[in-house]
C-alpha cells in the first residue's frame, strides 16, 4: 500500500509504505552496515540526515535500549526495504518517520553517483507527492547548519569516573560534539575518568579540568562549523596530548592548519579496508562520515582508506596528536582497532608514571 513518498533533490518521487508517520527531510545518505541498527540509528553523527540502510531486513533481533550510543534516534527519518515490527514501533514511539517497501537500491545507486542529496518524506495518511516535494524544498545543505553541535552535546560539563579496575590512571577532557557513548566508556573501562564538556567550551573551560588529554569527539555537520573547538584545539596544541575521532579529526586538522572537504556519499558501514603505512597492516574498521580531511597541514597521514585513499589517521609527534576518521569504537562492527585507545591514553602524563611503577 502506497501511503508514503520520498522526494528526491533530482527531481524524483519514489513510493513508499509508511511504518512511522511523519513529515521530515534532510541529507539522505546510505550505510552498508549489516548489522548494529540500534547503534546507527542513536548515533548522533545522523543528525539532520535521513538514513537508508542498504541491508533489505532491520529489526531482526529486536530492539535493546542497551546498545543504544545516545538517549534518543538521531537521523530526521530512517528507510529499509523492510523494518520489523519492533523497530517501526520504536521510531513510531520516538516520532521519527520510517518508511519501507521501496526500493532501497536504486535509492543507494542514486546516492552513489549523484552524492548525498536533499530529500523530503511525507508519510501516514492523506500525504501527497506535494507535502514530500515540499519538505524536499525546504531542506538546507549540511553547510548551512551551522550550530548543529548545540542540538547534538551535553549543555553542561558531566563526568563518568573511571572503572577502578582500569590499567591507567588519567583524565580526559572530551569535547563533546555529539559523541557515541561507546568512546566515554572505552575509555572509562581503561581507567580514565571522563570530563564530558560542551561542543562549545572555551580554553578556560578545558584549563578548569586540568586534563591529561584533549579528546575531540564523533559528531553530526560541516566540520568547518565548529569554531569554537578549533579555537581550544589551538589553544592547546603543543602543550597538551590532542586525539579525535572522525569530526574530531577533522576539526584538529582544520584548527592546525589542514582542510576539509565534502565527500560524494561518504563512507558508512562496518567494513571499511584501512591500512596502516607504517606496518601494511589492514583492519575492517567502522565508519559514518560524509567530509573528509584533505589537507593534513602539519599532520602525517599514518593510515588510509583502501578503497579511496582518504586520510583515516593522522599522527604528529610533535603537537602530541593521533586521531581517526573511522570509529575504533565500533558499536556497530568490528574491534580490531580498539588499541586506539591505549594508543591515546599512553599520551598521557599520568599513564606513563603508572607504566613506571
Ligand atoms: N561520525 C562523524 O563524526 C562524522 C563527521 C562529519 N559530520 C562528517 O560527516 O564527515
Amino acid at each position: 500500500m502506497t501511503d508514503a513518498y520520498i522526494a528526491l533533490a533530482d527531481g524524483r518521487v519514489l513510493e513508499a509504505r509508511t511504518r512511522a508517520p511523519g513529515r521530515t527531510r534532510g541529507e539522505l545518505v546510505f550505510t552498508t552496515a549489516y548489522t548494529g541498527y540500534e547503534e546507527s540509528l542513536t548515533d548522533p553523527s545522523y543528525a539532520e540526515q535521513v538514513l537508508t540502510f542498504s541491508y533489505p531486513l532491520i529489526g531482526n533481533y529486536g530492539v535493546r535500549s542497551e546498545r543504544f550510543e545516545s538517549d534518543r534516534v538521531q537521523p530526521r527519518a530512517a528507510i529499509a526495504r523492510e523494518f520489523t515490527d519492533d523497530v517501526a514501533e520504536w521510531l513510531a514511539e520516538e516520532g521519527i518517520p520510517a518508511i519501507d517497501h521501496l526500493d532501497t537500491r536504486e535509492l543507494v545507486t542514486t546516492v552513489r553517483e549523484e552524492g548525498a542529496m536533499a530529500c523530503g518524506i511525507a508519510a501516514g495518511e492523506d500525504v501527497t507527492p506535494e507535502d514530500a516535494k515540499a519538505e524536499m524544498e525546504a531542506c538546507k545543505p549540511m553547510s548551512d547548519h551551522v550550530d548543529i553541535g548545540a542540538g547534538v552535546s551535553v549543555s553542561e560539563p558531566t563526568v563518568h569516573e573511571a572503572d577502578p579496575n582500569g590499567a591507567v590512571d588519567a583524565r580526559i577532557a572530551l569535547l563533546d560534539c555529539g559523541a557515541k557513548g561507546s568512546i566515554v566508556e572505552s575509555l572509562n573501562e581503561r581507567g580514565a575518568d571522563v570530563h564530558v564538556l560542551p561542543y562549545d567550551s572555551t580554553p578556560a573551560d578545558v584549563e578548569a579540568v586540568d586534563p591529561d588529554v584533549l579528546f575531540v569527539s564523533n559528531g553530526p555537520g560541516d566540520p568547518e562549523n565548529f569554531e569554537a573547538a578549533k579555537a581550544v584545539v589551538n589553544a592547546f596544541a603543543g602543550d597538551l596530548p590532542l586525539a579525535g575521532i572522525c569530526l574530531g579529526q577533522q576539526i584538529i586538522a582544520s584548527a592546525l592548519g589542514g582542510s576539509t572537504e565534502k565527500m560524494t556519499f561518504g563512507h558508512r558501514g562496518v567494513n571499511q579496508p584501512v591500512k596502516d603505512l607504517r606496518t601494511d597492516r589492514v583492519v575492517m574498521t567502522t565508519q559514518n562520515h560524509g567530509y573528509t580531511v584533505s589537507d593534513p597541514g602539519p599532520l602525517e597521514v599514518t593510515q588510509v582508506n583502501v578503497n579511496d585513499d582518504t586520510a583515516e589517521g593522522l599522527e604528529s609527534e610533535e603537537y602530541g596528536v593521533i586521531t581517526r576518521q573511522y570509529h575504533p569504537e565500533a558499536n556497530p562492527g568490528p574491534h580490531d582497532s580498539l588499541d586506539f585507545f591505549d594508543d591515546v591514553l599512553a599520551m598521557s602524563d599520568s599513564t606513563a608514571e603508572v607504566a613506571a611503577d
